[in-house]
Order: C-alpha cells, then structure tokens, then sequence
C-alpha cells in the first residue's frame, strides 16, 4: 500500500510567501508518523494562482524558488511531492510546470503543461510544453499532466501506451464546470485502468470560484477519496497492483486495433 496526500488548497493570487506559510501550516499541523504519506499533491500554480499578466514578475528562474522549497519539505516530512505547479522561467518562455521531488529534496522530473488553456489566456502569456513527464515513483511507472490536459483523452492514452499506473493531475478547475472534472477524472481512469490522483484548488479570487473536488480514483472507477470543497490536507492508501488485475480482467489494452485508429490529416 501507498500513501498519498491530497493538499487542497486556498491559493492567494500572487503571493507565493503566503501560500509557502499556509502549506508549512497545514503540513504541520496534519503530520503524526503513523500518518505519514509516500506523496503529497498540491494544486496547479498553488504558489501563486492565475495572476498570468503578472507572469513575468511571479514566475522564478526554472521554478527553482517553488522547488528549493517543496525539496526542504520533502526531506523534513521523508515524502514526495508530486505535481503542483509553478510559474518557471525558461529560455523558451515561461511555462506552467509541474514538479515531481523526492523524499531527498531533489527534482527529479517535471511537467511543463501541453494543452494550454485559452479561456484562462495561457495561450496569451506562456509557452506550452512538448513532452510528458513519466518517473518511478515507489517502484511504479507514474506520471503527471495538469488541469485542461486531462480533456485530451488521446494524451493520457499516451502515458497508459508507456506504462503508466499513476497519473498524477493538479488542477484549478472552476466550479462552473465541475461536473466535467468529475466525470473525466473517472473516465481517465477507469479506459486506462489507472490510479487518478488529482488536486484541485478551493475557494475563491473575485467572481471566480473552485470546488476542489480533489478525488482519487482507482482502475474500476471506484473513487476512494473525495476532499470535498474545504481546504485540508486528506490521505488515502492506495494498492497499485490493482492496475494489474483490471488489466487482465478487461483485457482492453490488448485487445486494441491501433491499425484502425489512424487519423487522416492533423
Ligand atoms: O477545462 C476546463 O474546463 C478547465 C481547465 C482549466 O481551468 C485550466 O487548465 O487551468
């Protein structure tokens, strides 16, 4: 069994110091060592939210400010933290990345987001990613996408192509839809037969509100965790053999006829 903790959050728009004090709070206050958990997930841009005409400003070179300190937590707590994202400055641009760190504070791979999201101006204001982003993660071949990435059911196809047991998904995805994030969410998973670990923000900036709704979904479909819509820091244990069984239960990964699904045109 794996633990995993889902940190749903309140993210204030444009201050990383007070979203840096709120996680060390929750953090500490959560943590007994019969609770403590393999991962933590965060939400996407926690440390600074959609504040993206100020990009240029928030944004720290590569995400090293997010990940120096995501990589102090990791070592005080003996945890990983998988997903969250942050504003990095590259020499293509800034991107929404996502972080995976290890329990040895080190960043071992990260996720800059693919499908950019137009209602939010991403296309406007950063540059896309052009890869995916899978790690071994306890052993386990897992990977990480964010938010309106989790709409391109081809592009976590991809990741079940390679292997993937656990996709990990922070998002900030608006109460106004957040029937969609339910539903995909349960869908990823189950014509995947993977586990789902997402985050999702809660509360609100202005007129723009968020349900959380951070579930934990396993390969039938089954939701072993729903945060609900208040901020806290949830766990839940998860067997990763499961993956296996609903594999060779509905054999659907081998019965594909990928000679069929070719698409004419882009
Ligand atoms: O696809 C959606 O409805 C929400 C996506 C989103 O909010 C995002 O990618 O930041």
């Amino acid at each position: 069994m794996l633990r995993v903790g889902i940190l749903q959050l309140d993210v204030q728009v444009g201050d990383r110091k007070a979203n840096f004090s709120r996680v060390n709070e929750l953090l500490s206050r959560a943590f007994v060592p019969s609770k403590l958990p393999t991962a933590i997930v965060l939400p996407e841009l926690w440390d600074t939210g959609y504040a993206l005409e100020k990009a240029q400003a928030l944004a720290s070179d590569e995400g090293n400010e997010t990940a120096t300190f995501l990589g102090d937590l990791a070592k005080k707590y003996n945890t990983w933290f998988i997903g969250g994202s942050t504003l990095a400055k590259t020499s293509a641009g800034i991107k929404n990345r996502a972080q995976v760190i290890d329990p040895r504070g080190e960043l071992i791979a990260y996720y800059d987001k693919v499908h950019r999201f137009p209602l939010m101006d991403e296309d406007k204001y950063l540059a896309p990613g052009d890869r995916d982003c899978i790690f071994n993660w306890e052993g386990f071949e897992s990977g990480c996408v964010i938010c309106y990435d989790l709409r391109f059911c081809e592009w976590i196809r991809c990741y079940a192509l390679k292997g993937v047991k656990a996709l990990f998904i922070s998002a900030e995805w608006p109460a106004a839809r957040a029937k969609h994030w339910d539903i995909l969410l349960k869908a990823r998973a189950i014509e995947n037969q993977m586990y789902v670990i997402s985050c999702n923000r809660c509360g609100a900036t202005g007129k723009d509100t968020f349900d959380g709704g951070s579930l934990v979904v396993d390969p039938g479909g089954e939701v072993l965790l729903d945060a609900g819509n208040l901020e806290g820091l949830w766990f839940v244990d998860i067997d990763i053999s499961k993956v296996d069984q609903a594999r060779s239960t509905v054999p659907v990964f081998k019965d594909r006829v990928p000679h069929l699904y070719k698409v004419l045109g882009p």
